[in-house]
This record gives C-alpha cells, sequence and structure tokens, in this order.
C-alpha cells in the first residue's frame, strides 16, 4: 500500500511552480498591477468586470444567498456573518466570468472551486482567516484527496460600498477599499510552496451600503469535490 505524504503545510516544487507561472503571466500584464508588498503576492486590474456584468452576477446571489458556513462545515454567527452561495457553473454569466478568471491567473479551470457569491449588509463581515488549509484541521485528510492544498484567490468586487467592506492583509499592513468591477489576485502561498501566514485577511465590516464579491480559489490539483 502506498501512503499518501500529508505535505500540505511543507514547501512543494509542484507548488512553488505554480507560483512562479502565475506570477509571470501577470507581470507581463499590462493592465494588472502588483500591490507592493515584501511579505505577500498580490495583484489588482481595475475593471475586470462591467457594471452591467457586476449588475448580473449581484442578482444571481441575490437570487440565492442563504447564511454563510465556515470551511469546516460550522455555520459561524461571529465570525462570518455574510451571506453566500454557489454559482452554477453552467450559468452563462458565470461561465464566461469564469473562464476569464482562468486567462487572466493561467490557472486551469479544472483546478479552480466552484465559484462562490457573498453578500454583506451593514455590520456584516468576515473575520481574519487565512484560505489556505490547516493541514492539522480534521478535513485536511479529505481536502488532500479533492486536489490539494489551496493556492491563489481570485476575488471581485461587484459593488461600490459607502464606507466600510474593505479587504484588510493585517500581516501586511494594508487595506483594499471595494470598487466595482475591480478583481483581486493573490496567491495563499510563499515562493517556496508552503502556507503564507502573511496571507491571513479579513472582510472588513460593512458600515454603510452592501458589498457584493465573488471568489474563486484554486486547488494545486484538479479539483474533485
Ligand atoms: O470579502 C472580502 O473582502 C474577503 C472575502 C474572503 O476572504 C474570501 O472569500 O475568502
Ligand atoms: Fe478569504
Amino acid at each position: 500500500m502506498t501512503e499518501i505524504i500529508d505535505d500540505g503545510g511543507t514547501a512543494s516544487a509542484a507548488r512553488a511552480r505554480i507560483g512562479d507561472a502565475v506570477r509571470a503571466r501577470l507581470d507581463r500584464n499590462p493592465l494588472v498591477s502588483r500591490i507592493d508588498s515584501p511579505r505577500l503576492e498580490i495583484y489588482g486590474r481595475q475593471a475586470f468586470l462591467t457594471p452591467e456584468e457586476c449588475a448580473g452576477l449581484r442578482a444571481l446571489i441575490d437570487s440565492d444567498a442563504r447564511p454563510s458556513t465556515l470551511f469546516s462545515g460550522s455555520a459561524n454567527a461571529e465570525y462570518r456573518t455574510s451571506h453566500s452561495c454557489n454559482l452554477s457553473p453552467w450559468d452563462p454569466l458565470v461561465e464566461a466570468i469564469t473562464g476569464r478568471i482562468c486567462a487572466l491567473t493561467g490557472l486551469p479551470p479544472e483546478n479552480g472551486e466552484t465559484l462562490q457569491g457573498q453578500r454583506y449588509t451593514e455590520g456584516q463581515e468576515y473575520k481574519v482567516h487565512c484560505d489556505y488549509f490547516p493541514v492539522t484541521a480534521s478535513y485536511w485528510p479529505a481536502m488532500l484527496k479533492s486536489g490539494g492544498q489551496r493556492t491563489w484567490t481570485a476575488m471581485i468586487y461587484l459593488s461600490p460600498v459607502e464606507s466600510g467592506g474593505e479587504t484588510h492583509f493585517p500581516h501586511c499592513e494594508f487595506m483594499i477599499p471595494p470598487a466595482e468591477g475591480m478583481i483581486l489576485i493573490w496567491n495563499n502561498l510563499d515562493r517556496e510552496g508552503a502556507p503564507n501566514l502573511n496571507s491571513l485577511h479579513a472582510a472588513r465590516p460593512v458600515t454603510s451600503g452592501t458589498k457584493y464579491v465573488v471568489t474563486k480559489w484554486f486547488r494545486e490539483r484538479r479539483w474533485a469535490p
């Protein structure tokens, strides 16, 4: 019997290569800017989606959103107070936008989890967390089989927010205010392919207005839930 090596928490040449390829591709794109941070690889592109596309995705989220759960499956009233939903990959708008995220990053569509929509009304937030999986978590063995560690996150803001709702990276000492249509792309792993603690982030509480986002998390291998 071959034993599966539980290496999602360590450096890995395969994961480092994914980082290298995405970095090279984004660095070459004149529409994409690297956000200056020594501790985290993070990029942004304004107006990745048109206002009409943002409105279309907001309508899909409004039609299906329910109270968010945490990855562990527990509904946590305190920690992630937004509403969220998985967007159907067969919806033509979702399909088109997913294709564009993959073209932008060069990441294979089959490694991407289902596009998730999220809505935060006033007072709602998603407290500090990492998108990569802790290998000590009870759900890690299942994640290892379903595509392994998460690598890059792509997130698109779908609405302007009057105040609050910034995406805050506390170890990097910056936060990004939502701008309708803007995509943020960050590497949850470091250059060696190990989880990067500095990718810790939070969605700060919305203080006025409503915030909508879609998030796509990519795995190191084909996602097979
Ligand atoms: O809404 C945000 O600004 C962050 C969302 C987030 O962290 C996530 O979906 O993993
Ligand atoms: Fe996150």
